[in-house]
């Protein structure tokens, strides 16, 4: 049987927690939302933002067990949502190529971009926080306010960023692209791409795939699920662990966000994460 491009039989087996009959009756959407899979400079603690690091090896498998993790669930998309980072582009591709699913019609908008680390872009967090103090660099990277200095013509980022030509195809001239963003202001430019272009189609029934970055989805979370600044604050999100959110007619969610998968390990992943920012030397693996 199928329902809202999931089958029945398999939704009820999600490991973290089994939804009430009741609840299920009142989900009409399911949407899925990703943090692309690790990035090279992920893997250096480096900021990386609106610099184009590919996936790193790992992250290439992180995004094929996503993949294969949402096809054994039963999701069948009809549509993906990316970002025009090349990071959450590949993750797009990865996870539907494992599903079988390349045919399905993606699309790309910098509005689902990372949020915009200004001056912070190329850094690394635990040097950053030797530097700053643990606190600072918590404030820079989850306060829901707080804009870091923003990117000028002598960071050394700057010209490849602005001179890259997918920026001269966006929705806004390249003078209005931001130089550094809080969360608050990725918000803003995400809220009318969500209200314009995403919510229409998941109103029409489109199961969709959003492949974008930890901070765009943040934003994302924080508007549908009405999180408070304050507690946006904890919310940290893995590379390549899918986050299902179910949602009434009206786009409201029911029941808090469930990251899919062995929650053991997606806690651990989770405070990796947040142990970037720590000022002891981050171990790579
Ligand atoms: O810009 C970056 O380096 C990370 C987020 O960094 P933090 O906010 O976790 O420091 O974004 P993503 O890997 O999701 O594209």
């Amino acid at each position: 049987m199928q329902l809202l491009g999931i089958r029945w039989c398999v939704i009820r087996h999600y490991s973290c927690c089994k939804p009430k009959e009741n609840h299920n009756k009142m989900v009409k959407y399911r949407l899925i939302l990703l943090r692309h899979g690790e990035g090279a400079w992920n893997k250096e603690n480096r900021f990386c933002s609106w610099v184009d690091q590919k996936l790193s090896r790992d992250g290439v498998k992180e995004a094929q067990n996503c993949g294969r993790h949402l096809k054994s669930l039963g999701f069948e998309f009809d549509l993906v949502f990316t970002s025009i980072l090349s990071r959450s582009i590949q993750t797009a591709w990865h996870v539907l190529e494992e599903m079988g699913q390349e045919w399905v019609p993606t699309e790309a908008s910098w509005r689902l971009n990372e949020r915009h680390y200004g001056a912070l872009i190329g850094l690394n967090r635990a040097e950053m926080a030797l530097n700053h103090g643990e606190e600072q660099v918590k404030r820079w990277r989850r306060s829901y306010d707080v804009t870091p200095p923003p990117i000028t013509e002598a960071h050394p980022y700057y010209h490849e960023i602005y001179s890259d030509r997918r920026y001269s195809h966006c929705d806004v001239p390249l003078e209005k692209l931001p130089k550094a963003e809080s969360l608050k202001e990725v918000l803003d430019r995400l809220l009318p791409y969500w209200n314009e272009r995403i919510a229409p189609e998941v109103k029409r029934g489109k199961t969709v795939l959003i492949s974008a970055h930890g901070n765009s989805t943040r934003a994302l979370l924080k508007h549908l699920e009405n999180i408070s600044d304050e507690a946006i604050v904890n919310v940290t999100l893995p590379t390549g662990i899918p986050v299902l959110l179910e949602l009434d007619e009206n786009l409201r969610p029911l029941g808090q966000h469930r990251f899919l998968g062995d929650q053991e390990v997606i806690q651990a992943a989770i405070k990796k994460v947040e142990d970037q920012g720590k000022a002891t030397p981050v171990v790579k693996k």
